[in-house]
């Protein structure tokens, strides 16, 4: 096996623990990174990031498709060798001592990594095999996840026949069954209903209420809120991070105004070019305009200049949510 390429799951075995954070600040990070760095050919993936994440924290990894989180992820979890740059997991240096790290953190990916033909039980039993979990040590813990994921009942289920949501929780309970304290998720609620993806949410805080550190990724901007502290990731480099208030009103100096009107389309165009507004984008069912701190303009206003226009909409004033700060994060670096 290469030190480039080493498997997501090699070199696992068991440990039990769960420790207090002491007060010195490099024992209280669980992630510390400094101008990490990967490349593929002359392609840079991840550029020059830092990051430090707290123990016992609900860390959001936010970045559009092809940004860098998973190529992220994989360097943290030691199964992908650095260009350059510092990670210290746990207090380890990951990049010489993976094999230190990896038996105490778990990893789910998007794909799951579940046996669609064994029972949920089995898929179970064969990951306490994998981090080499005693007999009583399993049982306690097959209990504990059946009994969290609200998989009781369904232990000799087929894992093909589970729905997308009970997968994914048992995905988490196959992710967790050596107790890791530290537990990296990789776009989790990809393709799972808002239903479910609350409910797995639900699942996370369970996790995090117990002391286990949280590294999620998402492309799910609403689901930043559900984080104690988030980074952006666009193009490999880091454009903003802290606390969702934090980056509020760190990095958005700027008014938002929602739009409700029956023509989504003639209204976007029309916003797109209207003065007083830098920007126009539809979220959800209903349209937002980005009003510069330089424009007076307010929302009984552009209300009255859409009706002239033959586009009767209702206008409010609203507070910035994460996805308007990337998207106009991501405006700047264009
Ligand atoms: N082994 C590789 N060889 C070449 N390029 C790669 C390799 N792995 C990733 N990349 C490229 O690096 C960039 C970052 O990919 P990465 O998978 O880290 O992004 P991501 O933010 O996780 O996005 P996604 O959610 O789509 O997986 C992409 O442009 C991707 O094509």
């Amino acid at each position: 096996m290469s030190n480039e390429e080493r498997t997501e799951r090699g070199g696992l075995t068991s440990r039990f623990r769960r420790e207090a954070p002491t007060t010195a600040t490099e024992s209280e990070l669980a992630i510390s990174v400094h101008g990490l760095t990967k490349t593929f050919g002359d392609f840079t993936a991840v550029d020059g990031i830092d990051l430090d994440v707290p123990r016992g924290q609900v860390f959001g990894f936010l970045g559009p498709n092809g940004s860098g989180k998973t190529t992220t992820i994989r360097m943290l979890t030691g199964n992908l060798r650095p260009k350059a740059g510092r990670a210290r997991v746990l207090g380890e240096d990951v990049i010489r001592h993976p094999d230190r790290v990896q038996r105490r953190i778990g990893y789910m990916s998007q794909k799951f990594s579940l046996f669609e033909d064994m029972t949920v039980a089995e898929n179970l039993k064969f990951y306490a095999g994998v981090y080499d979990l005693t007999d009583e040590q399993f049982a306690r813990q097959r209990e504990y996840i059946l009994e969290m994921a609200d998989l009781n009942g369904r232990e000799h289920e087929l894992t093909r026949n589970l729905s997308v949501g009970w997968r994914q929780r048992l995905a988490l309970g196959a992710a967790t069954i050596h107790e890791p304290e530290l537990l990296f998720l990789d776009e989790p609620t990809s393709g799972v209903d808002p239903v479910a993806r609350r409910q797995f949410w639900d699942l996370l805080y369970e996790l995090a209420g117990r002391g286990v550190t949280l590294f999620v990724t998402t492309h799910y901007m609403d689901e930043a809120a559900h984080c104690n502290r988030l980074a952006f990731i666009y193009r490999g480099r880091i454009i903003a991070s802290g606390s969702p208030s934090e980056i509020r009103s760190t990095y958005f100096d700027q008014r938002i105004l929602a739009i409700s009107t029956a023509d989504n389309e003639a209204a976007l165009s029309w916003l797109e070019q209207a003065d007083g507004i830098s920007e126009a984008y539809l979220a959800g069912a209903s349209l937002r305009a980005v009003v510069p701190a330089t424009s007076t303009l307010q929302a009984a206003q552009l209300q009255a200049r859409l009706a002239t226009a033959g586009l009767p909409a209702t206008v409010s004033a609203t507070e910035a949510s994460i996805e308007d700060v990337f998207l106009s994060l991501v405006a700047r670096q264009r």
